[in-house]
């Protein structure tokens, strides 16, 4: 199998529907958000804290890079689209699933979230942020998946059937 990169903005399910998935198709997951936290030993908020933004970009790229091409399931951070080698990275390597949901979905999703540096910005920035984004995400997706209202569980087996 080729590998599978999961794209979307924020609270989209990344994570949670790559784990799933990694356990529904007995394929390894790999998270690039932990991946970064882990090779570079900081939280994504104190690198971008300490560091910047641009910092953070330069160490998702490097981590993404050096996924395996095969049989793997990637989740990756909600701004992977923002550099164009890595969406040319994800096309030429593997399929690349889209998990398309609303903003006030996201909303409520992430309502408590402290955790995601760019969630804290004001709503008008966030908005701004989804609206450019979901540019990106629906250009470069083979698969795309709709989240609102479907529980992780239906959507993992939403793209299971998908992939066949
Ligand atoms: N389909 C769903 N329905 C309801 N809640 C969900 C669903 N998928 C994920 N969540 C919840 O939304 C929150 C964000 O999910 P997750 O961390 O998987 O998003 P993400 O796309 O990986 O975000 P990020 O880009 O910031 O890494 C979590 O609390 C998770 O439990
Ligand atoms: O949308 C984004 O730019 C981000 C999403 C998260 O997955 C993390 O990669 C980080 O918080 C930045
Ligand atoms: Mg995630």
């Amino acid at each position: 199998m080729k590998t599978l990169y999961l794209i979307g903005f924020m609270g989209s399910g990344k994570s949670t529907i790559g784990e799933m998935l990694s356990s529904l198709l007995h394929v390894p997951h790999i998270d690039t958000d932990n991946m970064v936290e882990e090779v570079y030993e900081q939280t994504i908020a104190e690198i971008f804290q300490n560091n910047g933004e641009g910092t953070f970009r330069m160490y998702e790229s490097e981590v993404l890079k050096n996924t395996p091409v095969q049989n793997h399931i990637i989740s990756t951070g909600g701004g992977i689209v923002e550099r164009d080698e890595n969406v040319l990275f994800m096309k030429e390597n593997g399929v690349v699933v889209y998990l398309e949901t609303s903003f006030d979905e996201i909303a409520e999703r992430l309502e408590y979230d402290q955790t995601r540096p760019l969630w804290s910005k004001n709503v008008q920035e966030k908005k701004d942020l989804f609206i450019r984004r979901q540019k990106l995400y629906e250009k470069n997706t083979d698969i795309l998946v709709h989240t609102d209202n479907k529980s992780a569980i239906e959507i993992t087996e939403e793209i299971k059937a998908l992939l066949k």
